[in-house]
């Protein structure tokens, strides 16, 4: 079973395996030999591999709905089976430059071999869907083998093969940026809605969205009055530009995802990453259909669109430092060919600190990623530089800083420059 399961990982030396110890350092990459490494080959994974018993697990099922499931569900299964002292980290495979090649999965290290860890092992390898090897000490101190599991007729781990692990350097690209396009970002309607269509066995609310989607009026594309989109991280300011917009321009203030799907985000905001940008893709569309509508009669104000849903999809699904995010001009920050594109997008931005203050002074519930958000810089700083990556439109940079009648001052500036809008301003 592991030996035709590691086939769908692919022939072993074309796959590199990357195991995210630390997302402030580069992963661990290695790839796998035929046989044990030479002594030339010796490489040097005692700090990764060398506390005790050290297992992988990958998940390998061709559906992603079931996919995206399993994963999610294993990380439970690891952290609750094994016990809070193991470290549990995301391990990939996949081919370099190869997109959509990544095969996700956890690695385990620390693993002591109590009964309560055996039986959360053997369970694991009942299962026909998963991957499950062994990081095993080659014939000399320092070089390590990567043997594939399966379950003996008692239930316990038998090995079912034995490969050599080799340092590779690191790819050009880091391996999560592999697996954003129609996965952690949706590049037209028909991909997002085939998601949500498919889960729709397992997600309930998955049908109401759909009835909601599929209501929704088709877009027109004859001459309208200008769309402005307000993006930015949360607190810095957008729902207080929006409502002033709004008043100043005499404009109709929409905002995405729509409130017809409202009863239903914070159903799919705790879902697995593939579930919840479909949604917020689709939330996309349906608020195209309403700009498309209200653009008839008068100017209007977004509040988030398309490049929200690209930039936290591409900040949560790149792990590590800013600098694994595709490169400026990579097709990911375009913006999908079937979604009506607005005539200006501003990216409020603030310091830190003042988004903080903000936060603090606005109070109220925070969702997930606002959670996260807060915890985590390195995810706030990827979210923001892939809003300044996004391209056709790209985003004009507005400093939110100053008082909410300055900015706003400023921003009607930027908006008779570049936008040409009927009626008053
Ligand atoms: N609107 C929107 N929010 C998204 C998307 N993906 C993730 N989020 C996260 C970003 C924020 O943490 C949170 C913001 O949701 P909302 O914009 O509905 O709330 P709110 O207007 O209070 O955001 P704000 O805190 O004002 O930036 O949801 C997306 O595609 N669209
Ligand atoms: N320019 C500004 N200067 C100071 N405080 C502001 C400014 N704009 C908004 N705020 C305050 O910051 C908090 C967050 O503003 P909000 O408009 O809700 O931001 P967002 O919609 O981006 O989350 C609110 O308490 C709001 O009153």
């Amino acid at each position: 079973m592991s030996r035709r399961v590691l086939g769908c990982l692919g022939q072993c030396s074309s796959r590199v395996f990357a195991i995210e110890t630390d997302p402030k350092v580069d992963p661990v990459y290695f790839s796998l030999i035929k046989n044990p490494p030479t002594d030339a080959e010796m490489p040097a994974f005692q700090e990764i591999f060398g506390r005790e018993k050290s297992y992988s697990f990958q998940v390998c099922v061709e559906d992603r709905i079931q996919r995206a499931l399993l994963h999610d569900d294993l990380r439970h299964q690891l952290i609750s089976g094994f016990g809070g002292d193991v470290k549990v980290f995301e391990m990939s495979s996949f081919r370099p430059n190869a997109q959509n090649s990544l095969v996700k999965g956890f690695f385990v290290n620390g693993v002591c071999g109590t009964p309560e860890t055996d039986q959360t092992l053997s369970k694991l390898l009942q299962s026909n869907r998963l991957a499950v090897c062994t990081y095993v000490p080659g014939d000399a101190v320092g070089r390590w083998c990567q043997e594939p599991l399966r379950p003996a007729k008692d239930g316990a781990a038998a090995a079912a093969g034995r490969y050599g692990v080799v340092p590779v350097p690191s790819p050009d690209h880091h391996p999560s940026a592999l697996d954003i396009i129609n996965s952690s970002v949706f590049y037209n309607f028909i991909e997002a809605h085939n998601v949500m269509a498919e889960c729709a066995h397992v997600i309930t609310e998955a049908k109401h969205v759909l009835q909601r989607v599929d209501q929704t009026l088709p877009m027109r594309t004859t001459d309208r009055f200008p769309v402005i989109v307000i993006e930015g991280l949360d607190a810095t300011g957008k729902t207080t530009l929006t409502e002033s917009l709004k008043q100043s321009l005499g404009g109709v203030l929409l905002r995405s995802p729509p409130p017809c799907l409202s009863p239903w985000r914070a159903c799919f905001d705790a879902k697995p990453a593939l579930f919840r940008r479909a949604f917020y893709a689709l939330g996309n569309y349906v608020t195209a259909a309403h700009i498309s509508a209200e653009s008839a009669r008068a100017p209007v104000i977004v509040d988030r669109y398309w490049h929200s849903t690209a930039a936290y999809g591409i900040g949560t699904s790149v792990s590590g430092k800013v600098g694994n995010l595709p490169p400026r001009g990579s097709e990911v920050y375009r913006w999908p060919g079937d979604l009506l594109r607005p005539d200006l997008v501003l990216l409020l931005t603030v310091s830190p600190e003042e988004r903080l203050r903000r936060i603090r002074g606005r109070g109220g519930e925070k969702t997930r990623e606002e959670v996260e958000l807060e915890a985590n810089q390195l995810f706030r700083s990827k979210v923001e530089e892939a809003y300044r990556r996004m391209e056709d439109p790209a985003c004009v940079v507005v400093d939110a800083s100053p008082s909410a009648a300055e900015v706003l001052q400023q921003v009607l500036l930027v908006i008779k420059e570049k936008v040409h809008v009927q009626g008053s301003l």
